[in-house]
């Protein structure tokens, strides 16, 4: 099989406090819609898009999770397997930004170092700003993350957010492809999940056959 039969699929989990706009973000990015209304998301949802990063094609799988709370337990189950985060907080609420630590710390538990960046949205809405830049700056370099600000309400920076994650990914995952295969014989992953949306609700269900191979990159490495 050659190297360009393989498909590469990334996850990438969209955390942050209820109301920043994750599921926003993910509807603009993966549908190109925006709505005012606010409906809390319960449990995980997820949507994806396809990108090409160097020629080729790259299936991004977007995990919205709930950002209250109460969802905690269920969500944190969801960040097992992800290969990037989005770290989201919002212009207007301090609580938000205050929140991203500890949002860092639960995917980091779940899923170790992986590439994330830290997103300020509604910067739309900076007139009533109560989080300053140098903060916003301050809080990403001591985290070690890139800070991208957006407007999801505008459409600016979002695909940006995507584009960074998906094209870090691919290069850990093409330098690791190298190392790991010297021989140029691919080492494949048997895992390669589907997944069904019914009623609101992620069913998990063996991969189909197929006859075009996929990688999955976990942790840095294709397993
Ligand atoms: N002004 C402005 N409003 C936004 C922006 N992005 C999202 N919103 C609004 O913020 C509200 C919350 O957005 P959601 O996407 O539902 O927030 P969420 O983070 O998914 O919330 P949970 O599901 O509770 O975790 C909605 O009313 C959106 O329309 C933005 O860039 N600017």
């Amino acid at each position: 099989m050659r190297e360009e039969e393989l498909e590469i699929a990334i996850k990438v989990v969209i955390v942050g406090n209820g109301g920043v706009g994750k599921s926003s973000m993910i509807q603009r990015y993966c549908k190109g819609i925006y709505t005012k209304d606010y409906k809390k998301t319960i449990g995980v949802d997820f949507l994806e898009r396809q990108i090409e990063i160097d020629g080729e094609d790259v299936r991004i799988m977007l995990w919205d999770t709930a950002g209250q709370e109460e969802f905690d337990a269920i969500t944190k189950a969801y960040y097992r397997g992800a290969q990037a985060c989005v770290l989201t907080f919002s212009t207007t609420d301090r609580m938000s930004f205050e929140a991203i630590k500890d949002w860092k710390m639960k995917v980091e538990n779940e899923c170790g170092e992986i590439p994330t960046v830290v997103v300020q949205n509604k910067i739309d809405l900076m007139d009533q700003a109560v989080v300053s830049p140098e903060e916003a700056e301050t809080l990403s370099r001591n985290l070690g993350c890139r800070l991208i600000r957006t407007s999801v309400k505008e459409d600016v920076n979002v695909a940006s957010v995507f584009r960074y994650l998906a094209t870090k990914c691919h290069q850990i995952m093409t330098q690791s492809y190298n190392t790991i295969v010297p021989t140029g014989q691919p080492a494949i992953s048997a895992f390669s999940p589907t997944f069904t949306k019914s009623n609101g609700t992620i069913i998990l269900r063996p991969a189909k056959k197929s006859s075009k191979k996929k990688a999955v990159l976990k942790k840095c490495r294709i397993v």
